[in-house]
């Protein structure tokens, strides 16, 4: 009996690894020949992101603030015989920005996805409470960052057909913790520039949309698991009953740049286990 029970999840485990597996093994490469930058790219929701839009067929340049990351992220994804290459880039930094411009373009000759992962930590703490050293680091960051880098890479974007941005903004937005105050507004100015890029693109045949991501088991998400800031979770009361995990991120973005969105843009689409909409 003891070993039935204990032989149970084992099959699970395994028909579940071959579904992922197949179904990684049959999807169309619907994004065959283009090139994805993806900034924050070394772990969590930027690194399966890479790893899906890789698997759908992207040559993929990922990049973060740390060599050895960029390093091991490279080496983990071209052993499974994806199309990767990988540079240093602080999002803050105009000259990182730069080399990430200029490595696209040298090892890819084009760039026709940008997806903005990388965000400053939530400060835990008040908004009026917040020094104006920590309104510059978390806006340069989260807000000002991804247009700065849409701006040197949109010469090139628009020399592709087909174009498209994934901006990253939280579900906080929707119900804002009071001691994530700076964070929160970042991120509602994210709502912001997703709708006002989409509109100026639009024109030039270049998508903008968001990824709304509610708590998903990262690195970033554990200060505010372990804090006692941590509420009731929505997900707990009305929601799918698990955490999020960084996959559940991944196949959204790869539709967003994919054909199949192409009369997409200037959304905002939550992957949160439950609606924070009316
Ligand atoms: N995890 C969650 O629950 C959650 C919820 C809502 C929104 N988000 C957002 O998702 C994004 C990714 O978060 P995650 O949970 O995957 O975090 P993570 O800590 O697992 O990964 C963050 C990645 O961004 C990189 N990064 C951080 N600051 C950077 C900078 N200044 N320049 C370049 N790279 C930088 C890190 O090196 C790392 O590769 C963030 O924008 C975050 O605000 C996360």
């Amino acid at each position: 009996m003891l070993k039935a029970l204990t032989q149970v999840p084992r099959v699970l485990l395994s028909l579940a690894t071959r579904r992922r597996a197949s179904s990684a093994a049959t999807r169309g490469r619907t994004l065959a020949d283009q090139v994805a930058v993806i900034t924050g790219s070394t772990k969590g929701i930027g690194f399966s992101i890479a790893q899906r839009l890789a698997q759908d067929g992207a040559h993929v340049v990922i990049s973060s603030r740390n060599q050895q990351n960029v390093d091991r992220a490279v080496a983990e994804l071209r052993k499974e015989g994806l199309s990767v290459t990988g540079t240093v880039c602080h999002v803050g930094k105009a000259e990182d920005q730069h080399k990430l411009v200029t490595t696209a373009l040298e090892h890819c000759g084009a760039v026709d996805f940008l997806v903005c992962v990388a965000g400053v930590n939530p400060l835990v703490g008040s908004t009026l409470g917040s020094s104006e050293q920590v309104w510059d680091k978390v806006l340069n960051v989260n807000v000002k960052a991804p247009a700065l880098l849409l701006g040197q890479l949109l010469p090139y974007m628009e020399k592709r057909e087909g174009s498209s941005v994934v901006l990253v903004s939280s579900v906080g937005v929707y119900s804002p913790h009071a001691k994530l105050g700076v964070y929160n507004v970042s991120k509602t100015a994210l709502l912001g520039l997703t709708k006002t890029l989409a509109a100026e693109l639009a024109p030039k045949n270049i998508r903008v949309n968001c990824l709304v991501p509610g708590v998903i088991e990262t690195d970033f998400s554990q200060v505010v698991r372990a804090s006692s800031i941590s509420c009731p979770c929505p997900t707990a009361l009305y929601g799918v009953q698990r955490l999020g995990r960084p996959e559940d991120c991944a196949g959204i973005v790869s539709f967003l740049c994919s054909p199949d969105a192409s009369y997409i843009t200037g959304e905002n689409i939550v992957v949160a286990g439950y609606s924070p909409h009316l």
